[in-house]
């Protein structure tokens, strides 16, 4: 196993009547993002409770770099966490905050320095926490989780609060940690952040995983495959296509819909047969199709479907 892994496995955990995990199991691996998302209740903040030691499982295994984080020596030189927006004691500077957690954890003045400049808090960096937005708050957090310069990284909700342009740096600040070869796993109820920013995807639903996989190909599972085509000469793009092995269908006086063939393929297929067409068009299903798609039984609280309203 990596020094840059995490392994979950079969995790159980009660609260009462709550069944909180019912059997979550996945892997983060190192050099990529791993998107943790899952309707409220899913299981993701107790699964990373239990990651951390934070929370004993009544059954299964959760190893980072092979081994319980409980029995890690140096576990912050491991691993780096972001649970909550920290709440730093709101008179003390961003700079002493990180300076008193990195000598509890006997690391040097300078890493304190380096993870202010890696995560953008320089100019802040001397005023007092209390008066930070949030999203200076989960910025300081990030810093915090990067002081031991962990090879994994855990990070709850990393977007929230932030403004379009923290989101953006953000995006790319996860990316290039990532390329630095750590694993990163990041849970986030934000589909469109998650589809831009994540290589794999954990889709957590009523205590476990209901899908473990990578982002482009959940995609391209939901697109089918379709590809919409508009064309003069309806009757023989439905005849080459077809014989190529397409589902053809009709949807509109010039366009049409083939399923079964990659866009690639129907571009080649209509050039050789000498069919003109003037618009090609892949369909591709966002993430947030195949999250709600994936979710559907799964979500802890649903409103109900609206009814028409009686006239
Ligand atoms: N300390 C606790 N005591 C009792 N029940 C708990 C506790 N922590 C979590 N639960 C319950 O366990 C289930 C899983 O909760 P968890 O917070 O892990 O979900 P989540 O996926 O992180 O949800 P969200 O997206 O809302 O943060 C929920 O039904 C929750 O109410």
């Amino acid at each position: 196993m990596s020094a840059a892994e995490i392994v979950v496995t079969g995790l159980h955990k009660r609260y009462r009547a709550t069944r909180a995990l019912d059997g979550m199991s996945f892997t983060v691996r190192p050099g990529l993002v791993t998107g943790f998302v899952g309707p409220n209740g899913a299981g993701k903040s107790t699964t990373m409770r239990v990651i951390l030691g934070l929370a004993a499982a009544d059954a299964g295994t959760a190893l980072v770099a092979g081994k319980p984080y409980r029995s890690l020596r140096h576990p912050l030189r491991h691993v780096g966490a972001l649970l909550d927006a920290v709440a730093p004691h709101p008179g003390r500077t961003a700079r002493n905050h990180l300076l008193w957690l990195a000598h509890a954890q006997g690391l040097s003045a300078r890493r304190v320095d380096r993870v202010i400049e890696q995560v953008g808090l320089t100019p802040a960096a001397r005023r007092k926490a209390g008066g930070y937005s949030l999203g200076m708050r989960q910025r300081l957090g990030i810093a915090a989780a990067l002081l031991g310069d962990p090879p994994i990284l855990m990070l709850d909700e990393p977007f929230n609060g932030m403004d379009p342009g923290g989101i953006v740096w953000m995006r790319g600040f996860l990316r290039s940690l990532a390329a630095e070869g750590r694993a990163l796993l990041v849970s986030s109820h934000l589909m469109s952040e998650v589809q831009d920013t994540a290589d794999r995807l954990v889709v957590a639903g009523r205590g476990r995983a209901l899908a473990d996989a990578g982002v482009a190909e959940l995609i391209a599972a939901a697109s089918g495959n379709r590809v919409a085509v508009r064309t003069t000469a309806r009757p023989d793009a439905t005849r080459v296509l077809g014989r190529a092995g397409g589902a053809v269908s009709a949807t509109g006086p010039d366009t049409v819909t083939v399923s079964g063939l990659p866009a690639d393929r129907v571009a080649a297929l209509l050039t050789h047969g000498a069919v003109p067409f003037s618009e090609l068009t892949a369909h591709r299903a966002t993430l947030e199709e195949v999250y709600l798609e994936l979710t559907r039984d799964a979500a802890e609280f649903r409103a109900a479907t609206p009814t028409e309203a009686p006239r």
